[in-house]
């Protein structure tokens, strides 16, 4: 790896940047949401909003992925103040891993306590179908093992430690409570929990690669937040993490499906209702000082 590379922003720099932001709004958010493709409506369920283009927040890259509109919205999502970034950054995308993950420190310097991840994901476990919910429990960071994690380089105590444990990653108590939430609004048939897979992207997984994530033991594949999520520990927020199975994977050499970006904002869209009822439900439930009501 070379240096340069491996060159975060100081933590100065995302300081600087969260006190922008800070300086902008009343909202004081503990809890972060980031919506995956085609997911962007969650952000728009928060009232009172106060909605930032990353194009003018100092540091922030752009979001060029459709299905990621770009934008910063603070706001409260029932009486709760929240933060939602409406688009992530992918490592396809050309940006640094460094780069990608940087909204998470500035979650971490705004007050945010809880941080509430989505993406869209191919299902690899033919136990999961088309639409269903799966909660993340555990990752597989296919980019770190070639040294692509977005704790290289070196490392700020202010932030976190230079070796954070990762298998406690996906809060047990807030896996706990969707399911709950789940079941209260009659959504059990499609909420279902397993492991997922990020790889780089952008293009789709081979057959082969398919058979071999799933054997490996992932049940669902897809090109972010293992990345977020291991920020998002290191500096010490408690994580929740969905992902959206927008298609099946293909895993047989006589399918004639082919995974696409348009089926997967697509089935985006048919759920969107039921993910921000989802949401929004655990959100009241979530305690800001982190305990579960
Ligand atoms: O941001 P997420 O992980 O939801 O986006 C997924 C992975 C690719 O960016 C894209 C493929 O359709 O959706
Ligand atoms: N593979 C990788 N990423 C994805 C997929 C997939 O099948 N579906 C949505 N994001």
């Amino acid at each position: 790896m070379f240096p340069e590379l491996t060159k975060g922003h100081s933590y100065e720099e995302c300081k600087g940047t969260a006190d922008w932001l800070l300086a902008q709004t009343d909202v004081r958010p503990t809890i972060g949401i980031v919506c995956g493709s085609g997911l962007g409506g969650l952000a728009d369920m928060l009232k009172d909003q106060v909605a930032f283009n990353y194009k003018d927040i100092p540091n922030f890259p752009q979001s060029t992925v459709h299905g990621h509109a770009g934008r910063l919205v603070f706001g409260t999502l029932k009486g709760r103040p929240c933060v939602c970034m409406q688009g992530r950054f992918h490592l396809y995308e050309g940006y640094t891993i460094q780069k990608i993950t940087f909204p998470m420190r500035i979650f971490k310097l705004l007050g945010v306590e809880t941080v509430i991840l989505t993406n869209a994901a191919g299902g690899l476990n033919e136990d999961l179908k088309v639409g269903d919910v799966m909660i993340i429990k555990d990752h597989i960071n296919i980019p770190g093992y070639g040294g692509f994690n977005p704790l290289v380089g070196p490392n700020d105590d202010r932030f976190g430690l230079r070796f954070p444990c990762m298998s406690d990653a996906y809060d047990r108590e807030l896996r706990q409570l969707a399911m709950n939430v789940a079941q209260e609004l009659g959504y059990e048939d499609f909420m279902k929990e397993g492991v997922y897979c990020v790889l780089g992207g952008p293009s789709f997984e081979t057959i082969a690669e398919c058979r071999m994530l799933f054997r490996l033991g992932a049940d669902a594949v897809g090109m972010s937040t293992a990345p977020e999520v291991i920020v998002a520990r290191h500096c010490g927020m408690r994580v929740f993490a969905l992902s959206l199975i927008t298609n099946q994977a293909v895993m047989d050499y006589d399918s004639q499906e082919k995974a696409n970006h348009e089926e997967v904002l697509q089935t985006g869209k048919q759920r969107a209702e039921q993910l921000e009822r989802l949401v929004s439900t655990m959100v009241t439930r979530i305690e800001h000082n982190n305990n579960y009501a």
